[in-house]
């Protein structure tokens, strides 16, 4: 699976989607031309997560779009994910290898450049790197909630693998994010939360392409 193509990536919450349910949501930015899915939904339980995972499962792979599974490699491979994506206190990246196969995606969240350069060393396929705006869908601590934009470019400088932006951004900073050195933008609320997010992914990928 090639990461270095990964422009606009969608991360699920049901909590910040506006009564709509995650599978209503992804169906819609699927439409909108997503090119990564990731269910994340923390407030569900696992089992909740498997039924939606499965779903999901089933309208990415009609749409030909990679699903990745937040924290859980366990729950990756029960809705046959193409990859999980990993925090810093998650499992390793080599024992979600070994228990996803050698071919499954693996991202990991890096906020700085030794975080970044330890990932990559690690076998990471791609880095989820922010808050790099402010952001309140999720509880970040406050030094690391806006990181700037210089970040991703000091990070994108110190590793080879793309680099995912992720943290307050939405169609009207995202272009910067990728100017900075990310190879996309992963965002949450811009689509979850958007009025349309059919339209939402569509000016997403706008604001990305070609920059
Ligand atoms: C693409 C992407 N980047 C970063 C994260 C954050 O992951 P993590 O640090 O494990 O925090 P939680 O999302 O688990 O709260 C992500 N999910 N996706
Ligand atoms: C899931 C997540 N991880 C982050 C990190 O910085 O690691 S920020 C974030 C939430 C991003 O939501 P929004 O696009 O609505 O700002
Ligand atoms: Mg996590």
């Amino acid at each position: 699976m090639n990461t270095n193509e990964w422009q606009t990536y969608l991360v699920t919450a049901a909590s910040r989607s506006a009564g709509r349910t995650t599978p209503e949501v992804v169906a819609a930015a699927l439409d909108g031309g997503i090119d990564v899915v990731q269910l994340r939904d923390k407030d569900a339980s696992v089992r909740e997560r498997y039924e939606t995972g499965t779903r999901l499962r089933e309208l990415t792979a009609e749409a030909g779009v990679p699903l990745i599974v937040n924290d859980r490699v366990d729950l990756a491979a029960a809705v046959d994910a193409d990859g999980v994506h990993l925090g810093q206190s998650d499992l390793r990246v080599a024992v979600a290898r070994e228990q996803l196969g050698e071919s499954a995606v693996v991202g990991v969240s890096a906020s700085t450049v030794e975080q970044a350069r330890a990932a990559e060393a690690a076998g990471a396929d791609y880095l989820g790197v922010g808050a790099v705006y402010a952001t309140s869908s999720k509880d970040v601590p406050d030094e690391r909630n806006g990181v700037g934009t210089e970040r991703i470019a000091a990070i994108a400088d110190a590793v080879d693998i793309p680099v995912i932006g992720i943290g307050g951004i939405d169609a009207s900073n995202a272009g910067k994010v990728v100017d900075a050195g990310a190879t996309g933008v992963a965002v949450l609320s811009a689509i979850t939360a958007a009025e349309d997010p059919t339209e939402a992914t569509a000016a997403l990928g706008e604001a990305v392409a070609d920059v």
